[in-house]
């Protein structure tokens, strides 16, 4: 019987494995020819960020360090949607208490990803709006499929996004760019991200976004891991201390932000303007 927590199966013929996990929506597939594992978000209908989320993706991160994969492929099952960003249904009326679980994952998944030493790509197959921009931004490179859009649109929204969220965008974009996209809370096109460098490639289909990332993840296949792992880091370490030390603090702000009146009232109509678009 299969049980939860540690076994291996045979998934799609002999090439690829998916690893069995604790969890329901991520899966972890590892290609037994590249040694590469590719993290797939599964929470339809838009991979909206919940507790259960941010967890998942924690622990598939931490599962793909430890099985000694060559690199990771995050992306979504989702066919227009990579992740829509925080669950805003979560953050409505809620107590003060869930709020700081919400953003304490946030911080958790981020931290985990922007910080492996792993080689890590994002195969965005869709929209990836603020946390799904964070997400993405996270990894060392990006491939997205054609007409869709993504972005930090957190001033858009009224939200002040801290430094951290911020510095996997500011990492890829000119500073004179980033500034004026994350005043703007700017979504970027597809063909937009790829001229102003926030995405790496554009790829037609899901399969060419993977096989992309997969190249980019092989092209350090002549590299040391432990150097190429060091010195990766030795980028991301300004950022990393700067979130450290503010982590604590950053959850307070958030959840006194977020649980704010003027806030709530803010998510209660974007839910409504949200909800309303299915049915136009
Ligand atoms: C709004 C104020 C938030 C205040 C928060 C306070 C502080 C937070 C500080 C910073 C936090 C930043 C990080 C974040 O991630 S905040 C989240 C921002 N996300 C968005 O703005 C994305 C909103 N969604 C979309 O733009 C579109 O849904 C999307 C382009 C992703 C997909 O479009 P599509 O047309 O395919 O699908 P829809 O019909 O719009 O949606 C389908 C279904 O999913 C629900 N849904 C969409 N996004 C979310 C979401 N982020 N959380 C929860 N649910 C979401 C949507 O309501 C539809 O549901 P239903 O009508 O089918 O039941």
């Amino acid at each position: 019987m299969l049980h939860s927590n540690l076994l291996r199966l045979v998934a799609r013929g002999s090439s690829s494995r998916l690893m069995s996990t604790a969890t329901k929506l991520t899966t972890v597939e590892v290609n037994d020819e590249t040694g590469i594992a590719t993290l797939t978000m599964n929470r339809p209908p838009v991979n909206s960020q919940n507790v259960q989320l941010l967890l998942d993706l924690q622990a598939s991160i931490s599962e793909i360090e430890n099985n000694k994969s060559r690199g990771l492929i995050l992306t979504s099952a989702h066919s227009n949607v990579f992740s829509a960003g925080l669950d805003i249904f979560e953050m409505y009326n809620t107590d003060v208490e869930r709020l700081r679980t919400v953003w304490t994952e946030l911080q958790n998944v981020w931290i985990a990803l922007y910080g492996t030493s792993l080689p890590t790509a994002a195969a965005i197959n869709g929209h990836a709006p603020a946390g799904g921009c964070l997400l993405a931004t996270a990894c060392e490179y990006r491939v997205m499929r054609p007409n869709f859009l993504i972005g930090l649109n957190e001033a858009q929204l009224g939200i002040i996004a801290p430094k951290w969220l911020m510095s996997g965008f500011t990492n890829v974009l000119p500073k004179r760019v980033a500034e004026r996209a994350l005043t703007q809370g700017r979504m970027f096109t597809t063909q937009e991200a790829f001229e102003a460098g926030l995405v790496d490639e554009i790829a037609s289909s899901k399969e060419e976004a993977v096989e992309k990332c997969a190249a980019f993840i092989g092209s350090f296949a002549k590299v040391n891991p432990l150097a190429r792992g060091l010195t990766k880091l030795q980028f991301r370490a300004d950022n990393i201390k700067e979130f450290e030390k503010i982590r604590e603090k950053d959850v307070a702000d958030f959840a006194a932000l977020a649980s704010s009146p003027e806030v709530q009232k803010v998510m209660g109509t974007y839910l409504e303007n949200l909800k309303n678009k299915g049915k136009k």
